[in-house]
């Protein structure tokens, strides 16, 4: 393998999906997928994707992931892990695309941070020579996607960037992979000591349904940002028995002075600065843990936020619950928040149910109000849309292994997406 190849006949097919479907986002979900049927779906999926995008190769393996681990940064540890499954879920002869390896250190800082300075800082000049090559390599590999792709939002926005911003910029942009690197980095430190994740209380409620979630300020807002969303969606294909709906991800995503993250003669990308949309869901999973008792862990962070639209014949039909392997990091509480109004849609009842054998519950609950749930007991779904569109905005508070046990301040707190440093927002 080689490194820094761009294979152009494949880029030729790429559009802003060159992004969207880089495979930091494969990864994030494998890793949070809720069923080894889930996970064998997305293993064929990598394989299917990775022979149509034959991305930008920036092997990271053999050097300076070395030089990470030797280090003792755990996020070289995870990095080499994710490297490992995606060349097993490839077919042998596909380069290894792998866009975005989040440089996601043990504090979870950004890498403009003074926490970053100060690791960077901290490293030998080999490593640090190795690094700044690395980002002047990948920034080159920017500029020639650039020439192949000139039109994209992606490449104008990553043409503009200056080298040293590369990092930051991918770190911003591929949250999802950072948030499952972050909290893999954490629990391969957590599962040396810890026991196994308290059960949630027997005698806590199996669901909570809570209701307006968003102001209606807000939620005007939630409903221009989907708008927009919709303008660009792309339909996912069908995991026959599984799923067929379209998802967009929005990450989390703040400037740390408030100014626009990208100034200059394009509109805002409205995917940037999301705290506004994050911190009533992030409540509400708040509220929800309480109403179900208080089980989640001291120490937890939340995901980005899935964007489901499911229009006539569209279904999430597969049971599931969106969390079983708990051995690392884990979803601890879902929130899936209701937007659509009842009558906007036929069918596309959303069915849950406590454990295997447990009575099924219906519902189609009122538009800006949420369901929250243990992640690891009810297993849900969502019937076949008959008429009209459903939409839900999806999340999670996950936690690692040991912060489900550890000492910490009395009132669990959910932090965006970082663990580590300053967990408690
Ligand atoms: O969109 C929904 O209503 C549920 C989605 C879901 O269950 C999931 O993403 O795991
Ligand atoms: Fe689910």
């Amino acid at each position: 393998m080689k490194e820094g190849v761009i294979s152009r006949p494949s880029l030729g097919q790429a559009t802003d999906e060159y992004e969207r479907f880089a495979v930091g986002s494969l990864l994030a979900l494998r890793q949070y997928c809720s069923s080894p049927a889930a996970a064998a779906a997305i293993e064929r999926e990598g394989a299917m994707r990775g022979g149509q995008y034959d991305v930008v190769v920036w092997d990271l393996e053999r050097e300076l992931l070395e030089e990470l681990t030797d280090a003792r940064l755990l996020s070289g540890v995870v990095v080499a892990a994710q490297i490992r499954w995606l060349r097993s879920a490839l077919p042998a002869e596909t380069s290894l695309l792998l866009l975005d390896v989040p440089p996601v250190w043990e504090d979870g800082s950004p890498t403009h941070s003074p926490g970053w300075q100060r690791t960077l800082a901290a490293f030998p000049a080999s490593l640090r020579r190795g690094l700044e090559q690395r980002v002047a390599c990948a920034s080159v590999e920017v500029g020639r996607v650039a020439e192949e792709l000139p039109n994209t939002a992606f490449v104008r926005r990553a043409a503009a960037l200056r080298e040293g911003d590369l990092l930051e910029w991918v770190h911003t942009t591929r949250r999802a992979a950072a948030e499952t690197a972050a909290a893999v980095v954490h629990a391969y430190a957590d599962a040396r000591a810890s026991p196994v994740p308290k059960a949630a209380r027997p005698e806590a409620p199996p669901w909570a349904l809570l209701d307006g979630v968003f102001t209606p300020s807000e939620l005007a807002r939630v409903i221009a940002l989907c708008e927009q969303l919709d303008r660009s969606a792309v339909r996912d294909p069908e995991i026959a028995g599984f799923k067929l709906a379209t998802t967009t991800v929005v990450h989390y995503s703040v400037s740390a002075d408030g100014a626009p993250s990208f100034a200059g003669d394009e509109p805002p990308d409205p995917l940037l600065d999301t705290g506004w949309l994050f911190r009533p869901l992030v409540a509400a999973l708040r509220r929800g843990d309480a109403a179900l008792g208080g089980a989640l862990p001291q120490r937890a962070f939340c995901t980005s936020v899935q964007y489901n639209r499911y229009h006539r014949g569209d279904h999430f039909e597969h049971f599931h619950v969106d969390e079983v392997e708990c051995e690392t990091a884990y979803k601890s509480l879902s929130l899936v928040l209701f937007l659509s109004r009842p009558d906007e849609y036929g069918g596309g009842e959303f069915e849950l149910r406590r454990g295997e054998g447990g009575q099924v519950t219906a519902l189609r609950p009122d538009a800006n109000s949420a369901a929250v749930f243990c992640a690891r007991e009810v297993f849900h779904r969502v019937r076949r849309v008959t008429r009209g569109a459903r939409r839900t905005l999806v999340l999670w508070a996950c936690a690692t292994r040991a912060s489900a046990v550890c000492d910490g301040p009395a009132e669990p707190c959910v932090a965006f997406g970082r663990i580590g440093a300053s967990p408690f927002l």
